[in-house]
């Protein structure tokens, strides 16, 4: 069994992987051969669906409509040549930051 803790490392992989896998068989293959712009409309997309279903205030739907931009967010990492890794270093780096400590520093200099 799959430790639930490890999906996101292991999506990171597949998706990499798909870089040189046949679009008849992977939608994300499909996606990179559309280019980054397909890309990034699939995101404009997917958080409009997750923005109606925060409106909506449907649980199950938050959940599955973040899941779709949290897909689509990682397939444009992989695109970059960045995988889940530097996206949690760059949280890494925040953690213990209050945004508004953080706001104050930018809008003070
Ligand atoms: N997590 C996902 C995932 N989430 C969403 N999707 C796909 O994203 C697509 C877009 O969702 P939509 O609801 O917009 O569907 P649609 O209107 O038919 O899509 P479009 O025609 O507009 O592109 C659908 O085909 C979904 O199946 C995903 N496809 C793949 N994954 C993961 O990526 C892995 C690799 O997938 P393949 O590259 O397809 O093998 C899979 O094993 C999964 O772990």
């Amino acid at each position: 069994m799959h430790n639930t803790h490890d999906v996101l490392h292991r999506l990171s992989e597949t998706l990499t992987s798909r870089r040189n896998a046949d679009p008849e068989s992977s939608y994300t293959a499909q996606l990179f051969a559309k280019g980054p712009d397909s890309i990034l409309k699939k995101i404009g997309e997917e958080c409009a669906e997750l923005i109606m279903a925060g409106k909506e205030g449907n649980k199950l739907h938050v959940v599955r409509e973040s899941a779709d931009v949290m897909y689509h967010l990682m397939v444009l990492l992989a695109f970059n040549n960045l995988s889940i890794d530097d996206l949690l270093q760059e949280m890494r780096r925040r953690e213990g930051i209050s945004g508004v400590d953080e706001k104050k520093s930018r809008t003070s200099a």
